[in-house]
């Protein structure tokens, strides 16, 4: 495969450790207040946050992006695509440059978009988001699902003597949510964007993601198109503000950023520009690919598309199927490890290995819990808060958490299976070695699973890691333990097919009755005890649903509506 130019030639962030050390009197040249770019109330916004200095990506990126903007037009910025390491502090490097530039004129106009893949991400960079804001009069809004659609139109817009205004200057949302609006909130209007961030670019440019891009095309034309009917302008401007005048200005980041063509072009990025971070091995190719002919083609992929962390160890250790959950077991306690995550390739072996791991650490302090798509949105967020107290030790997922989510102070990531790409085998050794903290990534590995494992390292310029091993007498030591363990988990199995035959059962003699009445309605005397149970466990979640969602949130409201009226009075004037 053949790059283009821009990909084949980044601007290389330089730095490398986000915590040097530094030799006594010698002058931090990251330190906050050495960064004449930074406004004052964002290093008082970043003092709150414990921020006292910029990571590399951040002083690379935040005054290129200040720059940049500060062109008079009809200059337009270059579109950014941004590579750097898990736990670099992009988030960060957009958000600042952002919320300084907005900052200084505020408008009733949603001015910057900020898109995710998941609820869960989309949180955290509202909160970071929101934090930046705290000391200006902007205001930022997620738009996530989490709340009914009506509640997050009343927290986007108000309607005043007919007229639509935005209550919001950033709005951070996922893909789904965002064309949810699109297509369903009268007024949502996007004609003043000036910023579109795309995070975790390469996920969201995945396929299923796809039309999210066409619905915000469509939409951002068509505001332009009515913005031109209007304009009394010489030909030339009109065909300047046709061509890119509504365009936003794109910026794209992600620690495995996509290098295929066909998914770039669909961002339709203006004359893009690549920042990415380089490990050693990888600046030393670097500077070997300088030394050649610059005219020569380049080919393959672009440096520094995998790099992980400098403070991350990586490790393996060799196992078999069967004993694979007791080789968890016994390298959690011969390492006393207190805060560790552990992926698996699906929900269902999340499921079953967490339970084994229960019964094995029974006797333990070691609490470990499962966090995958089987938990509800609030289970998870409940555990991850346990797991940051301190009062879970591990936690057992599926790859839903492997990308972007910043869990703190994770000292230990285990894959229980090995990784089947390196995109996400990159975010999942991220979860540590995070913000320039110590981390270990462990895979574990039975003998076939190893060459394949190594060739994916070798193919992304990465070499398979230190092995760690466990005694070999696991087996003898714990087989009472184990067995125990491993019939409980048979039995549960079991108890698993009987409640799903039941449950079959049960609907087909309600299909059979062509009467499909509300669970509510079953009158309770016809039902099996075990029948029951679940009746009245549905009956419980649905009312405790539906009471909820009847209410909706309006703690934040009557701030917002005073400072929104205040800002349109301002605007009225
Ligand atoms: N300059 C800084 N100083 C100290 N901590 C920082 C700094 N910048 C970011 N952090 C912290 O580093 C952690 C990781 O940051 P962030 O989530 O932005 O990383 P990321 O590069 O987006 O990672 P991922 O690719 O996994 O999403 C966060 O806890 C953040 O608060």
């Amino acid at each position: 495969m053949v790059l283009p130019a821009w990909l084949a030639h980044p601007t290389i962030i330089e730095g490398g450790s986000l915590k040097p050390e530094l030799a006594e009197g010698e002058v931090d040249a990251a330190a906050i207040k050495a960064q004449p770019f930074l406004e004052k109330h964002i290093r008082s916004a970043l003092k709150q946050l414990k921020i006292k200095r910029l990571f590399p990506v951040q002083r690379a990126v935040i005054p290129w992006i200040l720059e940049a903007q500060n062109k008079p037009e009809p200059f337009r910025p270059r579109d950014i695509c941004v590579s750097a390491p898990t736990g670099s502090g992009k988030t960060l490097a957009f958000a600042i440059p952002i919320v300084q530039l907005l900052a200084q004129r505020v408008e009733c106009k949603v001015r910057a978009l900020v898109v995710l893949p998941v609820a869960e991400l989309a949180l955290q960079v509202y909160k970071v988001f929101s934090a930046l804001c705290s000391q200006t009069e902007l205001e930022v809004c997620l738009l996530s699902k989490q709340q009914r659609l009506e509640d997050e139109q009343q927290k986007l817009l108000e309607l005043y003597k007919g007229v639509y205004y935005s209550k919001v200057d950033i709005v951070v949302t996922t893909p789904g949510r965002l064309v949810d609006h699109l297509h369903a909130t009268k007024g949502f209007s996007l004609k003043s964007l000036q910023f579109l961030v795309i995070d975790e670019a390469d996920r969201i440019m995945d396929a299923v993601f796809q039309n999210w891009l066409y619905h915000l095309d469509e939409h951002v034309r068509s505001t332009a198109d009515q913005l031109l009917a209007g304009v009394q302008a010489p030909l030339c401007y009109q065909q300047l503000l046709q061509s890119y005048g509504q365009q936003p200005h794109k910026l794209l980041f992600s620690a495995t950023l996509s290098q295929d063509p066909e998914k770039l072009q669909n961002l339709k990025l203006f004359q893009p520009k690549l920042f990415t971070t380089l490990d050693a091995a990888q600046t030393a190719a670097a500077a070997a690919e300088t030394a050649l002919d610059e005219e020569e083609e380049p080919s393959g992929q672009f440096i520094g598309k995998y790099t992980t962390p400098a403070e991350l160890v990586e490790q393996h250790c060799l196992t078999e199927v069967r004993l694979k959950p007791l080789t968890l077991f016994a390298l959690v306690q011969q390492n006393g490890w207190k805060r560790f995550l552990c992926f698996t390739n699906s929900t269902d072996t999340a499921d079953r290995l967490c339970f084994v791991l229960k019964q094995l650490f029974e006797d333990s302090p070691i609490k470990v819990e499962q966090l995958s798509a089987k938990c509800s949105a609030a289970q998870r967020a409940q555990r991850l808060n346990e797991f940051a107290r301190g009062s879970i030790q591990g936690l057992i997922c599926s790859d839903a958490l492997a990308r972007g989510i910043d869990v703190a102070n994770v000292d230990i990531v285990i894959s229980y299976e090995a990784a089947r790409h390196i995109k996400t085998y990159i975010h999942r050794v991220g979860r540590t070695a995070r913000a320039g903290q110590a981390g270990t990534a462990i895979t574990l590995l039975t003998e076939k699973d190893q060459a394949q494992f190594k060739q994916m390292l070798n193919a992304a310029g990465k070499r398979m890691g230190e092995e760690l091993s466990v005694s070999p007498d696991i087996e003898v030591q714990h087989a009472v333990l184990y067995k125990r363990a491993l019939e409980a988990l048979r039995q549960r199995q079991e108890n698993q097919k009987n409640v799903q035959k039941v449950q079959k059962m049960r609907n087909s003699r309600k299909a059979a009755a062509h009467k499909p009445a509300p669970a509510a309605a079953a009158p309770a005397g016809q039902l099996t005890l075990m029948e029951q149970l679940q009746h009245n466990a549905a009956s419980q979640l649905w009312s405790k649903q539906h009471s909820k969602a009847a209410k909706p949130t309006k703690a934040a409201q009557p701030k917002q509506q005073t400072q929104v009226k205040s800002r349109r009075q301002n605007m009225e004037k």
